[in-house]
């Protein structure tokens, strides 16, 4: 059976961010995942964490400007000494909430431009020796155009190639199920294949983006899949509530934590 991890950034939002913690607990959740926790202090995340029993299944490396539109700097020049302190910021929510895994975005760069292709491979070669050090997997997600025009990492083929190339164990990718239908489909085939390389898997409804219940996908199949394969990992519900949270759970009621 998956373990679901909510997703604290697009899910709960009726409640501030540190009360979505307790929220997900009390909704039967047993781990969460975010995109960003730096507007919260290491020790009030872990302190949540801790009361309401959750594991921290994900989150994000600083991504720089975000407010400004920036989506990770990991491939933009002139950025990796900002890299290098973001990911010491990062190991430092790390030690407090025992995650396990982190996401580097990649930012808006051109995937056919050589220098951004350098310094994206830097980035990540540098950032998942650092995070190897720790114990902790460096993890490298696809992401659709719709969602994010412009984004340098936008094909499951470009992580599968770099993941291989640089042969670091602790280079894996984040399996969004999202982007796999949007960008290229045969999403069942592709999960099969790229099991042993994937460190996260993330699902939402395609295509609205909402909770993993009907539309596009089968994901009663999908979940069957994940359980035949194996994986051990954490799902991420990386989905907009079609209302309030709560009342879009029924699909989860089979794997709440009693
Ligand atoms: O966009 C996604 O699917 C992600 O998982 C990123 O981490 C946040 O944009
Ligand atoms: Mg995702």
């Amino acid at each position: 059976m998956p373990t679901f991890a909510a997703n604290l950034t697009m899910m709960f939002n009726e409640w501030s961010f540190l009360d979505r913690f307790d929220a997900a607990a009390d909704a039967g959740f047993a781990a969460v995942e975010y995109l960003f926790p730096y507007e919260a202090s290491p020790e009030a995340i872990a302190e949540r964490l801790t009361r309401n029993k959750l594991q921290q299944a994900l989150f994000n490396l600083p991504p720089g400007d975000w407010a400004a539109g920036e989506r990770g700097i990991a491939a933009l020049p002139g950025r990796f000494d900002e890299l290098k302190s973001d990911v010491e910021r990062a190991l430092n929510y790390a030690a407090a909430t025992g995650v396990k895994r982190l996401h580097l975005m990649a930012g808006l760069a051109d995937p056919s431009d050589a220098e951004a292709a350098s310094c994206y491979r830097r980035s990540v070669a540098y950032t998942a020796a650092r995070l190897a050090e720790n114990g902790i997997d460096l993890l490298i997600e696809p992401i659709n155009g719709r969602n994010m025009p412009g984004y340098f990492l936008n094909h499951f083929g470009a992580a599968e190639r770099l993941i291989t190339d640089l042969g670091l164990p602790n280079l894996k990718l984040q399996f969004d199920v999202y982007h796999r239908q949007i960008l290229h489909g045969d999403v069942t085939m592709a999960l099969r294949r790229l099991l042993p390389i994937t460190g996260h898997i993330q699902v939402a409804s395609v295509p609205s983006r909402s909770e993993p219940d009907g539309e596009e996908l089968n994901y009663p199949y999908l979940f069957g899949e994940i359980d035949r394969l194996d994986y051990r990992g954490f799902v991420g519900c990386e989905y907009i509530p079609r209302d309030r949270t709560l009342d879009g759970l029924d699909w989860f009621k089979p794997f709440a934590r009693r």
